[in-house]
């Protein structure tokens, strides 16, 4: 006998501020603070379930609105949740800035926006769909075909101390030369078991970021390395430093801006070029690939709208012969969950998932995860596997309505701080 579909009665947007440490990139350096949304759905048969995404302004917004929308909306609808976000903001298609100043990862579009926060609703629904059933999301999926997800250290050129009064601290220190990112390295593998490393770079001219990668090549010869300058050199520049690692990295990560460039760099090099930059969207497939601008793609289930858009992301990676692996931005334990669960299930999943959230403190999930041997297990527990910790919530949502002058996220903002003459670098900067 078939039974009525949950009806989703209660959704609940919380604005939070987690801290971060002062990491740089080519923009300038992170915020003490950084903003997130959490979403809670709660149906009419009680059941619940948790999402997290983006929580600058206009993400929130957007979240606000899609919950008033959702009441009364069955809990699977979730082919709906798309057009229901832009209908309850007014929005439409469109480019909101050329660059995303909140996380180098493209264009700031409405599209964007829309599917970062839908993302958030789908994995909320999927988590209580799976706890109503007893279910693990990724059997929801189509299930795991992995016991455990790989992440790589994600390296960072780091100070030790953010340059403002009362910020947060840990006891990393800092890392601006070869030596001390390998000094960061030996601690995320001593710690974490990390196999392989990306490294953030943009920060320092390529020689120096050359070098850094020479360093851990020599000092991890078993592990695979990338770097990734955010699109901070030209052209040239680029394969200049194609050529002086070839051999050493697994990938080159967006080491220029756009899809003809990327094509350039690849046509002259050879260079695996992955992307988090020049494909966000699915609008921008059809011509990175025709000109194999990209070979791997790394998929960010927050603005490619889900864990099933990831799915479909993937197919159309694989019927092309491109790559998928994953981006991260700073995130806590509800996302790496999500994301974990969604790459248990793509078969062909070669390269290690990145992941921000070795570098985050704090989480609002009971039991954080533990990455081990460089991996995180997948869970076969109801949902995503994770229990909300009410109290942390309480608190990083104080700390949001307190410190109101993070709002959105700005790297830019944050290095004036140390540099007052600072002003958002024109890409390419080398
Ligand atoms: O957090 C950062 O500084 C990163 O640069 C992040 O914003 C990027 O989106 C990301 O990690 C990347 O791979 O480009
Ligand atoms: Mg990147």
């Amino acid at each position: 006998m078939s039974q009525p579909i949950p009806r989703i009665v209660r959704a609940t947007v919380t604005p939070i501020l987690i801290s971060d440490p002062p990491l740089l990139n080519v923009l300038g350096v992170h915020q003490p603070y950084t903003p997130r949304t959490i979403v809670e759905l709660e149906t009419d048969t009680g059941a619940t379930g948790v999402g997290e995404t983006y929580g600058d302004t206009e993400y929130l917004e957007v979240a606000r609105n899609l919950a008033k929308a959702v009441i009364g909306k069955p809990l699977t609808a979730l082919n709906g949740l798309h057009d229901l976000a832009y209908d309850s903001a007014g929005l439409t298609p469109g480019t909101v800035n050329e660059f995303d100043p909140a996380g180098l990862r493209g264009a700031r579009t409405n599209e964007k926006i829309v599917r970062s926060v839908v993302s958030a609703f789908e994995v909320a629904s999927l988590d209580t769909l799976g706890k109503a059933l007893g279910l693990p999301v990724h059997a929801l999926l189509g299930g795991k075909v992995r016991d455990r997800v790989d992440y790589s250290g994600y390296l960072f050129y780091r100070w030790a101390e953010h340059p403002v009064e009362d910020a947060p601290r840990d006891d990393w220190g800092a890392a601006l030369d070869p030596e001390g990112v390998v000094r960061q390295a030996r601690r995320f593998t001593d710690t974490y078991g990390f196999r392989s490393f990306k490294l953030k770079g943009g920060v320092f001219p390529p020689e120096q970021e050359i070098a850094a990668i020479k360093a851990l090549a020599e000092a991890f010869p078993d592990h695979p390395l990338r770097l990734d300058p955010n699109g901070g050199w030209s052209v040239e520049s680029s394969v200049r430093v194609a050529e002086e690692l070839d051999g050493k990295l697994e990938y080159l990560e967006d080491p220029t801006t756009g899809i003809d460039g990327m094509a350039e760099v690849r046509a002259r090099t050879g260079a695996l070029l992955a992307t988090n930059m020049c494909v966000t969207t699915f609008g921008e497939i059809p011509e990175a690939f025709a000109k194999d601008a990209v070979q791997v793609v790394l998929s960010d289930h927050h603005y490619w709208g889900g864990l099933h858009a990831t799915r479909e992301l993937a197919a159309l990676c694989r019927t092309h012969g491109v790559a998928l692996s994953m981006h991260s931005n700073t995130h806590l334990g509800i996302s790496l969950a999500a994301m974990t669960h969604v790459a248990s299930v793509i078969p062909d999943l070669e390269y290690a998932c990145d992941s921000h959230r070795p570098w985050q403190t704090e989480d609002v999930i009971t039991e954080p995860h533990r990455f081990t041997g460089g991996a995180v297990e997948v869970s076969d527990a109801p949902g995503l596997g994770v229990e909300l910790d009410r109290d942390a919530l309480a608190t990083l949502h104080e700390r949001w309505i307190e410190l109101d002058g993070f709002r959105d996220r700005d790297d830019v903002a944050a290095m004036r701080q140390a540099d007052p003459t600072w002003v958002q670098p024109p890409l390419p900067r080398w």
